[in-house]
């Protein structure tokens, strides 16, 4: 599974919810995975769903990248999670995609990731994490400290389904290894997301990954490396609607053919001058998606226009 962080009934009764973090690891396994959240993906829409990507969330709470005073991932994250709660109706669930951490996923940098992520936490909405280049899976499980931390379904990847808002998300685990910029799928994670994409081929899904996908104007090392074999696997499978990345700290809507890419914007700090910082409001419609970016950097063009995503034909 990827790495949900879900209040459970047993949380709410005991008042645990108001402050206690219950980790769900895993359930299902690489044969027959379990879905999380709605039982079936077939729900109609309703709500939305926060989309974040790259919180580079330091142990430190004033280390701002390169010293820039926008570049405080603390304040940052802080000010994407005031702003959800602001929001007329909580998220159905947030998913945050990769680099939690600042640099190397050191304990305490995933100690202040929970604390900033608590006051959503408390109001039940679930967390569903990916993990990046920057995270290291063995160091946030030990400051999760789940009762039973299993094994990623496959390999050691934390991978899995979760249904919500009417859509079916499919996050993958791009991270191969610690500090290495590359990522990677690799072929028991893409035979996994084939068999689990031909179990609901009416299931209007999202693929959810925190690399970018190999890109003419990017060097291929710094992108997900096995970016050809993924798209294989997506192009013809047309309940897949849309994937969606980060790690390029770059906020950009394109296409594939028929199918979206959704280039989330970092939340920690930005490479380019010119990109914003912000996370993403992600509503499923009938035959689509409307996404909405919501900036924490203070730019002038606070709160762009929505963008209407239609779907293409299952
Ligand atoms: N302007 C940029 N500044 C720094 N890194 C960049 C830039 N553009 C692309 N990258 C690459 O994008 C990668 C994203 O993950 P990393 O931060 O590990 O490393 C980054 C670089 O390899």
């Amino acid at each position: 599974m990827p790495i949900h962080l879900l209040p459970t009934r047993r949380d709410f009764l005991s008042g645990l919810a108001l402050g206690g973090v219950s980790t769900v690891l895993g359930c299902g396994n690489a044969e027959q995975p379990v879905a999380v959240g709605e039982p079936t993906p077939s729900a109609l829409p309703s709500g939305y769903i926060a989309l974040l990507s790259d919180t580079h969330i330091n142990a430190d709470p004033v280390v701002a990248e390169n010293g820039g005073p926008k570049n405080n991932m603390t304040k940052n994250l802080r000010v994407a999670i005031l702003d959800i709660l602001k929001q007329p109706e909580m998220p159905r669930a947030v998913v945050v995609l990769g680099d939690l951490a600042h640099k190397d996923g050191q304990p305490g940098d995933y100690q202040q990731f929970l604390s900033l992520i608590r006051p959503l936490r408390e109001f039940g909405v679930p967390f569903h994490l990916a993990m990046g280049n920057h995270d290291d899976r063995a160091q946030f499980l030990q400051v999760l400290k789940p009762e039973d931390p299993g094994l990623g379904l496959v390999d050691d990847r934390y991978i899995g389904v979760v249904n919500v808002a009417g859509i079916r998300l499919v996050i993958l685990d791009s991270l191969d290894k610690p500090k290495q910029v590359t990522g990677n799928l690799r072929e028991p994670q893409r035979a996994w997301l084939a068999k689990t994409l031909d179990a609901e081929p009416q299931s209007s899904t999202v693929v959810l990954v925190h690399h970018n996908p190999k890109n003419a104007s990017e060097n291929a090392w710094q992108c997900l490396w096995d970016t050809e074999e993924l798209l294989a696997i997506l192009r013809p499978r047309k309940q897949v609607k849309a994937l969606v990345f980060g790690h390029s700290h770059r906020w950009d809507l394109r296409r594939d053919g028929d199918l979206h890419f959704v280039n989330l914007p970092a939340v920690g700090y930005p490479f380019a001058a010119d990109q914003p910082l912000g996370w993403c409001r992600f509503e499923p419609t009938v035959d689509g998606a409307t996404i909405e970016l919501h900036r924490v950097d203070g730019g002038l063009d606070k709160d762009l226009e929505p963008v209407d995503l239609k779907w293409r034909a299952t």
